[in-house]
C-alpha cells in the first residue's frame, strides 16, 4: 500500500484514483471545490465528472492540499496542463521531498513550451528519478468502468518505473514501463491535436479514409518532432503513441475529437468550448507544439493547420483544401 496524493478530481484524476485504490493504495484526492469533495466522501460518487460510478472506500477526498500531500510517497498531478504551474507553485512547499511526482496530463505549456515534467522539475526541483508520466489509450469513463486497458508508465529511472508499474497494476489496468519520458509526453500531448483534426473530418461528414489518413500522417509528424527532441521513435509506435491515437480519434468520449467535430460543423472556438466544462487540451497545445516544431525545424502540417483553425485564421473546408494541395512528397523521409 502506497500513500498517494492525487491532485485533481476531474475525470481522469478520479478514474485513475479508482485504479490506484483497486491496486491497494491509500488514495487521497484533492478537489478544487469543497462541495465536490464532500459529495465524494458522503456518496462515493463524483457526480460532476463520473456520474453513476461508485468510488472505492480506499479514496478520500479533500479540498485541503496540505492535508492531502502530507506523507505522500507518490504525488499524481491531474489538472489541465495550462493550470499546472499556478497550482503546483502553491502545492510545492507541502510535497514531501522524496515523493515521486507522476504527471497524468497531456499538454505543453503555452509561452514556455515546456512539457509537464519540465514544469514540475522547474517548480519542485525534482530530478529525473522522481519524475514520471502515465499515458496511453485511457479514456477516463472506460477506465472508471474497469474495462481492460493497457498504459505506459515512463520514468528515466527504470527502478522507479517498475515501482510505479506495480503501484497501478490491477486486473483491469496493465501498465508497461518505458524510460522515454520525452517521447511519452510528446505523444500524449500531440495526439490531442491530431484528434482535434480527426474531429474536424467528422464534423465535415467525411468517412474513415480521411480519418485514417490524418491519424497516420499525424503519427508521422509527431514522430519527426519527437526524434528531433531526443525521444525514442519506437515510443510513438506503442501505447503512448499509436495506442492513444487510435482510442482518442475513434471515440465519441474524446473531448478533443468532439471539440474538432464542433469546429468542423462550423461552430466557433467560443461556441465549441461552451459545449463542455471539460478541458480539450489540443486547443491550447496546438500553439505550443507548433512553436516547438518551428524551433526544431520540423514540418508539422496537421498541428500547424489545427492551430490556424483554432486561432480563426482558417475555416474547416479551407483547412482540408490547404492540407491536400500541399506539395507532393515521398511518404518516408
Ligand atoms: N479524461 C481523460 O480521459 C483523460 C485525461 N487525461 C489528461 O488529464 C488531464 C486532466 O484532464 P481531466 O481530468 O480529464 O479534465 P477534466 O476537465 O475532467 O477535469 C479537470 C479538473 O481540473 C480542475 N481544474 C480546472 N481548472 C483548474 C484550475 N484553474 N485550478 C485547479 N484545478 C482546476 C477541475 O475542477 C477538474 O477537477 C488533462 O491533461 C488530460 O489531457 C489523460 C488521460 C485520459
Ligand atoms: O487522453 C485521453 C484518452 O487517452 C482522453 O482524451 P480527451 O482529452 O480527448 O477526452
Amino acid at each position: 500500500m502506497v500513500a498517494t496524493a492525487v491532485m485533481g478530481a476531474g475525470s481522469w484524476g478520479t478514474a485513475f484514483s479508482i485504479v490506484l485504490a483497486d491496486a491497494g493504495n491509500d488514495v487521497r484526492l484533492w478537489g478544487r471545490r469543497p462541495e465536490l469533495c464532500e459529495q465524494i466522501n458522503a456518496t462515493r460518487q463524483n457526480g460532476d465528472y463520473l456520474p453513476g460510478i461508485e468510488l472505492p472506500e480506499g479514496i478520500t477526498a479533500s479540498h485541503d492540499a496540505a492535508e492531502v500531500l502530507a506523507g505522500a510517497r507518490v504525488v499524481v498531478l491531474a489538472v489541465p496542463s495550462q493550470q499546472l504551474r499556478p497550482n503546483l507553485e502553491k502545492w510545492a512547499p507541502h510535497i514531501p521531498e522524496d515523493a515521486v511526482l507522476v504527471s497524468l496530463m497531456k499538454g505543453v505549456e503555452l509561452g514556455t513550451r515546456q512539457r509537464m515534467t519540465q514544469v514540475i522539475a522547474e517548480i519542485t526541483g525534482a530530478g529525473p528519478e522522481r519524475l514520471a508520466v502515465v499515458t496511453g489509450p485511457n479514456l477516463a469513463k472506460e477506465i472508471a468502468r474497469r474495462e481492460p486497458a493497457a498504459s505506459v508508465v515512463a520514468c528515466a529511472d527504470p527502478d522507479v518505473a517498475e515501482f510505479l508499474q506495480k503501484w497501478c497494476h490491477t486486473p483491469g489496468f496493465r501498465p508497461y514501463t518505458n524510460t522515454d519520458v520525452v517521447g511519452s509526453e510528446l505523444a500524449g500531448a500531440t495526439k490531442n491535436v491530431i484528434a482535434l483534426a480527426v474531429g474536424v473530418c467528422d464534423g465535415l461528414g467525411y468517412g474513415d479514409n480521411s480519418k485514417a489518413s490524418v491519424i497516420t500522417r499525424g503519427l508521422a509528424e509527431t514522430t519527426r518532432l519527437g526524434m528531433k527532441m531526443g525521444a525514442d521513435p519506437m515510443t510513438f509506435a506503442g501505447l503512448a503513441g499509436l495506442g492513444d491515437l487510435v482510442a482518442t480519434c475513434s471515440s465519441p468520449l474524446s473531448r478533443n475529437r468532439t471539440f474538432g467535430q464542433k469546429l468542423g460543423e462550423g461552430l466557433t472556438v467560443q461556441e465549441a468550448s461552451g459545449h463542455t466544462r471539460q478541458v480539450a487540451e489540443g486547443a491550447k497545445s496546438c500553439t505550443s507544439i507548433a512553436e516547438l516544431a518551428e524551433l526544431h525545424g520540423v514540418d508539422m502540417p496537421i498541428v500547424e493547420h489545427v492551430r490556424a483553425l483554432v486561432e480563426g485564421r482558417m475555416g474547416p473546408q479551407e483547412l482540408v483544401a490547404a492540407m491536400i494541395s500541399r506539395e507532393a512528397k515521398p511518404e518516408v523521409r
